[in-house]
């Protein structure tokens, strides 16, 4: 076997979001708040599995806090992952983001954590600045029916 598959890395952080999905096919995004990391980049709602979460309890609880939505586990779609292959360097553990499709919730969203929302169409996606993870993630979103 080649000598960089037994190579010793970090765990990976399990990242959780949701692409909420309206009735005429936009998508919901928000964008960092200044004082983030990814400050001024739109991220599909969502966060960290803790521990004693599944990544379906870890969703919902991300889009209760952060948007006001309760959600059921059911209409919860794994749709794509991406994760953070070249990450080697950085003092933070890399990422792998699981990207879910949600078509169905209860409440209004709403910006609960000073983060702005809006929705978009897919296809317009490709023109916003998001983190690099994310960028797989809008492009499998945007061939998805
Ligand atoms: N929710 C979300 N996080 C993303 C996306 N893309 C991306 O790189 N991330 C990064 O993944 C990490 C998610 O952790 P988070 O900070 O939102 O998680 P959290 O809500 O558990 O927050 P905390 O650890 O600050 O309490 C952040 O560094 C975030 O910038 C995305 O599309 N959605």
């Amino acid at each position: 076997m080649h000598g960089d598959f037994l190579q010793k890395n970090p765990t990976n952080r399990i990242v959780v979001a949701a692409a909420l999905m309206s009735p005429t096919g936009k998508v919901l995004l928000q964008r960092c708040p200044s004082g983030h990391p990814h400050a001024g980049l739109w991220e599909f709602p969502g966060g960290k599995v803790e521990k004693d979460e599944t990544l379906e309890t870890a969703l919902i609880r991300e889009l209760w806090e952060e948007l006001g939505i309760t959600i059921a586990a059911r209409d919860l779609e794994p749709l794509v992952f991406s994760s953070d292959r070249d990450q080697r360097t950085s003092e933070r553990s890399p990422y792998v983001i699981l990207l879910y499709t949600c078509r169905f919730w209860d409440g209004e969203p709403r910006p609960l954590e000073g983060q702005e929302i809006a929705w978009f169409d897919r296809s317009t996606m490709d023109s916003l600045a998001m983190p690099p993870l994310d960028i797989p993630l809008a492009h499998k979103l945007n061939e998805t029916r």
